[in-house]
């Protein structure tokens, strides 16, 4: 499946690396939801920790983290940057030899990750847990991503740069440069090391790091993949393109001030926490700008709803992404955040944003490909699209849903006082409080993955059991039209 077939060689561009990566965002989400479900089970079943220190909770719980942002978001943001900036550019990667490098190399990053996490190696700076020669690693592979992804637009034959790629062009310059630098740090052996930087500053430059894979991944690259998606599933133009202009400097712009909103009532300096707050609500803004404009681009097409499943896909990310947007800016104001730190608020927040934006929108742009890469008509299934949705959108409800009770119940919880000024509930209340949310939690997680298996046997079905398409077909794919007229 991973060979040059001979649909390439009659191609234009490279999608061997489009495929590669694409059915990789399928077997990585797998795995990662599955690590997220077998975690969210230990926190209903403490036993499952099974009393050793490799399959305990705070070892596989970073195996989660980085699978479903780094292996999942970052195959299905690799597939998707390729697919469209060769399609935008209306010119071939200026390199397969580094496209192969790119993919092997991420490969053998996660990998490297999946094996030292469970045995302890770690930095303990969150999502960037990664002891230092993967770090070098991934530095390696992101920088010829970088080389191949902006040499490919330097060569493209248009005059105009895609809006689209205006945002996987930031996503991947701030990714590289937050990575590197929250990596500055003194090894000691081969997977030990110390960072250079120390208490507040050393939190403030992680943070930093921390909240820009929340706005570079998990927000501005997705947004790229938003702007090619859903005008093309919609077969409508961007509703505004000035609208997404300006959103675009406005977000690149704000999102590396709000990181402080992670460090509230901390060492880090009072004045750098308002800043951080401040800047987080204004961010608001330019994050509806971009769900604005790509709901609005259904303005006239709102009937395909009723027939197309992966619209419904792109739609409801889309949705998502706005409640997760508004949410962020309320829980970063200090006196929020003094109920819902700490709190599975938080974790149900990641969510709406993970489940409800990255995933979604990433289940719907596959659905959207997988078809044309392999040179399909549509999918095997459409029907089971639609289940895969209603599995996708009910799962998350439940993880969100379950969350926010167990949230405000915890925040509830920990702050309630006596008269004589003593705690009303110990900890072990509140968390026994929890039990229920958790266990529904568990349930939407399952629900949420299932949707998975199905979009895996559905893949699996199209790709192999249907005959190659004539290939006039494939011309006929070739010549579709993108947003931006190629
Ligand atoms: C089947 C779906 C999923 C399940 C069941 C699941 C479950 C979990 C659980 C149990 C935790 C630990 C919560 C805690 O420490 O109390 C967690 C954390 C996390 N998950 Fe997921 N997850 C899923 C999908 C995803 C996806 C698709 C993403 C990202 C694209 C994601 C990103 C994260 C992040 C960033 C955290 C850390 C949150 C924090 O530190 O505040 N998860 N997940
Ligand atoms: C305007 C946009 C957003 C703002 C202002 C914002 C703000 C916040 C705030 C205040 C927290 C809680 C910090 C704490 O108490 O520790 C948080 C946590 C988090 N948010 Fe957002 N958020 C936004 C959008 C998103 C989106 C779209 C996603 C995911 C796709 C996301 C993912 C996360 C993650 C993973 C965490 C947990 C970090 C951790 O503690 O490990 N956020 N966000
Ligand atoms: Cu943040």
């Amino acid at each position: 499946m991973f060979k040059e077939t001979p649909l390439d060689s009659a191609d234009t561009y490279n999608y061997t690396v489009v495929r590669q990566f694409t059915l990789m965002t399928l077997i990585w989400g797998i795995v990662g939801m599955g690590m997220g479900v077998f975690i969210a089970a230990q926190l209903v079943w403490p036993q499952l920790n099974f009393d050793l220190s490799w399959t305990s909770f705070g070892r596989l719980r970073p195996i989660h983290t980085n699978l479903v942002i780094f292996a999942f978001g970052g195959s299905a943001l690799f597939a998707t940057s390729f697919y469209v900036v060769q399609r935008t550019s209306n010119v071939r990667l200026v390199s397969d030899s580094l496209a192969r490098l790119v993919f092997w190399g991420w490969q053998a990053a996660i990998l490297a990750m999946l094996v030292t996490y469970p045995l302890g190696y770690t930095t303990s700076k969150e999502y960037a847990e990664m002891e230092w020669p993967i770090a070098l690693l991934v530095t390696v592979v992101w920088l010829a991503y970088a080389y191949l992804f902006f040499a490919t637009i330097a060569r493209r034959r248009v005059k105009h740069i895609y809006v689209g790629n205006w945002f996987y062009g930031a996503f991947i310059v701030v990714t590289a440069m937050v990575h590197i630098v929250n990596h500055v740090l003194i090894p000691v052996t081969a997977l030990k090391s110390y960072p250079l930087y120390s208490g507040a500053t050393d939190a403030m430059i992680q943070w930093w790091y921390g909240h820009s894979v929340v706005g570079f991944i998990l927000s501005v690259g997705f947004l790229g993949m938003m702007y090619y998606f859903v005008p093309k599933q919609a077969e409508r133009p961007i509703y505004s393109y000035r609208l997404s202009i300006v959103h675009f400097w406005a977000i690149i712009s704000l999102y590396i001030w709000a990181g402080p909103h992670h460090l509230h009532y901390t060492a880090l300096p009072d004045w750098a926490q308002s800043l951080g707050m401040v800047m987080s609500i204004i961010l608001l803004a330019p994050s509806w700008g971009g769900m604005i404009n790509g709901m609005m681009t259904l303005s006239g097409a709102w009937h395909k709803l009723r027939t197309d499943p992966i619209l419904r896909f792109l739609v409801v990310s889309l949705a998502f992404y706005g409640m997760s947007t508004f949410e962020g800016p309320m829980m970063a104001i200090k006196t929020v955040n003094a109920l819902s730190h700490y709190t599975d608020w938080t974790i149900g927040h990641v969510h709406a944003g993970a489940l409800g934006w990255v995933a979604m929108i990433s289940i719907g742009t596959l659905y959207h490909m997988i078809p044309r890469l392999w040179g399909r008509e549509h999918m095997h299934s459409v029907a089971s699209i639609n289940t895969h949705f209603w599995l996708a959108t009910i799962g998350t409800v439940l993880y969100i849903a379950s969350m926010w009770v167990n949230g405000i119940t915890q925040g509830l919880m920990w702050r309630a006082v006596n008269q004589d000024g003593t705690l009303t509930y110990s900890f072990v209340e509140a968390l026994e409080a929890s039990h229920f949310g958790y266990l529904v939690r568990l349930g939407g997680g399952g629900i949420f993955a299932s949707g998975m298996l199905l979009m895996a046997w559905n893949t699996w079905k199209t790709v192999r059991t249907s005959e190659r398409a004539p290939s006039s077909l494939v011309a006929r794919r070739r010549s579709e039209l993108s947003p931006c007229g190629r």
